[in-house]
């Protein structure tokens, strides 16, 4: 087990908003989260990465209780966060913003490793642009490939293929999969794209008023868990 998150309650304020989550992924994995606006899985991966905090149970990760660390030694410990609306600098060109991914891991170096241009070809053509002149594709791939540059055990996307037209999406399918076959990099992807996630993952958790309700390998995801969590 890479990841565990055992009876995780969070708040925000008084208002709790994660009832006790439990939650295992294994190394190496792709898992998917879903659920409705609201039911707090944006809020299980800031947990995971520390931007909120448990104020019950644990989180165990690669071994190590991090339920108490700091944001910056969970990234360092090998945890990539790559949130919604991916959080590219406008201003800063796309090597600088790609550089930021450099100082949440461990390596001192400040070299582009060549594999990331291998993933995302596109990023070297653009390396002195500014990030917020690309497109929201553009910018999703600059957001993944900045996640990666920390060398991580495991990334954690929220809703990478968001207002994200299709060519593009099938794009960042492919990238994410050959990023988890090909580093062993470990991926829980929060995502409304039913189709998305069955082509993607291996593992599928359904979120509810702040609880896992239903788990399993994707085959499991049915029509019938489809219509009873997801439909709208
Ligand atoms: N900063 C905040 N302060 C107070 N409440 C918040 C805050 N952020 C989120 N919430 C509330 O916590 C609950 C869970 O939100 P969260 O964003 O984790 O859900 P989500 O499943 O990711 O939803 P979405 O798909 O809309 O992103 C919601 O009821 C939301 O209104």
């Amino acid at each position: 087990m890479l990841l565990e998150l055992n009876d995780v309650t969070v708040s925000y304020g008084q208002t709790p908003v994660l009832f006790g989550v439990n939650m295992a992924v294994d190394r190496g994995d792709i898992a998917c989260i879903l659920g409705r606006n609201g039911v707090g899985k944006t809020t299980l991966l800031r947990s995971v990465i520390g931007l909120n905090k448990a104020i019950s149970g644990n989180i165990i990760f690669d071994l190590q209780n991090i339920t108490r660390l700091p944001i910056f030694k969970r990234a360092r410990s090998g945890i990539a966060y790559i949130p919604q609306g991916r959080e590219i600098i406008p201003y800063l060109s796309v090597l600088d913003n790609l550089k930021l991914g450099l100082s949440a891991g461990k390596k001192k170096s400040s070299k582009i490793p060549h594999e990331i241009f291998e993933f995302f070809p596109m990023l070297k053509q653009h390396l002195n642009r500014q990030g917020g002149l690309l497109s929201g594709g553009q910018q999703q791939q600059l957001a993944i490939a900045r996640g990666l540059m920390s060398d991580p055990k495991i990334m954690l996307l929220d809703e990478p293929t968001e207002g994200i037209q299709p060519s593009i999406v099938q794009e960042i399918e492919d990238t994410l999969k050959r990023i988890n076959r090909e580093k062993g990099i470990t991926l829980i992807v929060v995502e409304q794209k039913v189709d998305f996630v069955r082509q993607l993952a291996q593992k599928f958790f359904i979120m509810e008023k702040g609880v896992v309700v239903a788990e399993g390998a994707t085959p499991a995801l049915t029509d019938d868990l489809v219509h009873k969590y997801l439909a709208v």
